[in-house]
C-alpha cells in the first residue's frame, strides 16, 4: 500500500505551477483561475478514482452535487464573512490574502486528498478521503488529528449548507486505525436542528462498508449576525 502511494507521488515531480489545472497567472490580464482540488490528480489511487466515478454518476440526476474545493476562499465569500462577523480592528489584510484552507495546504498527494458530494434532500455530505504519507501518526496509520480534521471539514460543510456556522463541539470515537494512503468514506448527516444549533453525526468507513474506523458527533452553531466573533 505504501509503495503504490510512493509510486503515484513520483508522478508529481512536476512543479505545481506547471501542472494542468494549477493556478495560472495570465500575464495579459493577471487573471487568476483557482484550481479546483476536488478533482482527480495523479496521486489518487484506483479506489479513489472508482468511487469518484460512482458518485459522479449519482450526480447525473441532480440528487447529489460535487463540491468544488479551493485553497483560498472565493474573494466575495471571504469579504461577506469578514464584513458580517469580524471586527475590522482584528483584520490583517496581508495575512488574510495569504491564508489557505488548512486541509488543502499540503502538497498534492502527501496530505489530504478528498472530494465531497452533497445530497440536499437527505442533508448528507459524503467525503471520499485518501490520507497521504505526511499525515502519519502511529507508523503506517493516519494521525488522529488528521482524522479529526477531515471529520471537522466534512461535518462543517454539512453545517455550512444550512448557513455560516462554526464548530462548538466535536466528539470522536477512534475504533480502528486508518492505514496511510488507503481510501475511506466519511459520511456526515444533519440529525437535528435547535435554533442556531446544528447536530451532525459522522462515520468513517472502509469503501466496502465492512469496517467502521471512526464515529463522531458534532455541534455547529450558526453564527449570529448581530455578534462579532472577535
Ligand atoms: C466559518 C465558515 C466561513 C466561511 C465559509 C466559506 C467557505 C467555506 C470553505 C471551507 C470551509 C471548510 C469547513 C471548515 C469547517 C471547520 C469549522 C471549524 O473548525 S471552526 C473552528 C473551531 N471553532 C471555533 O473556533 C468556535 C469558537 N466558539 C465560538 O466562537 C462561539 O462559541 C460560537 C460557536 C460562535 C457560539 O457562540 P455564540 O455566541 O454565537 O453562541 P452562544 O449564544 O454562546 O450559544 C448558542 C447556543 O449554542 C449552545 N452552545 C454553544 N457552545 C456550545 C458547546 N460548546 N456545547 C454545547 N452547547 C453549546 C449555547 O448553550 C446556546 O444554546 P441555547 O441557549 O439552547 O440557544
Amino acid at each position: 500500500m505504501l509503495r503504490s502511494c510512493a509510486t503515484r507521488l513520483r508522478a508529481l515531480a512536476v512543479p505545481p505551477a506547471r501542472r494542468p489545472g494549477a493556478v495560472w497567472r495570465l500575464f495579459s490580464s493577471e487573471k487568476v483561475i483557482p484550481k479546483d482540488y476536488g478533482l482527480p490528480n495523479p496521486s489518487w489511487s484506483k479506489d479513489l478514482r472508482l468511487l469518484f466515478d460512482q458518485f459522479m454518476k449519482k450526480c447525473e440526476d441532480g440528487s447529489w452535487k460535487r463540491l468544488p474545493s479551493y485553497r483560498q476562499n472565493p474573494t466575495q465569500t471571504l469579504k461577506d464573512f469578514q464584513t458580517r462577523f469580524v471586527d475590522p480592528r482584528f483584520m490583517n489584510e496581508e495575512q488574510v490574502s495569504k491564508a489557505q484552507q488548512f486541509s488543502r495546504s499540503l502538497e498534492e498527494g502527501l496530505g489530504f486528498e478528498y472530494v465531497m458530494f452533497y445530497n440536499k434532500v437527505e442533508k448528507k455530505m459524503v467525503c471520499l478521503f485518501q490520507g497521504g504519507l505526511h499525515l502519519q501518526g502511529v507508523p503506517g496509520f493516519v494521525h488522529g488529528g488528521a482524522i479529526a480534521t477531515i471529520i471537522d471539514v466534512t461535518t462543517g460543510m454539512c453545517a455550512i449548507a444550512e448557513g455560516i456556522a462554526m464548530t462548538a463541539n466535536l466528539n470522536i470515537d477512534y475504533k480502528k486505525p486508518i492505514p496511510l494512503c488507503s481510501v475511506v468514506v466519511v459520511t456526515s448527516q444533519l440529525s437535528k436542528t435547535e435554533g442556531r444549533k446544528l447536530f451532525i453525526s459522522c462515520t468513517v468507513q472502509s469503501v466496502d462498508e465492512k469496517t467502521l474506523y471512526t464515529q463522531a458527533t458534532a455541534l455547529f452553531i450558526k453564527l449570529d449576525p448581530d455578534k462579532r466573533l472577535t
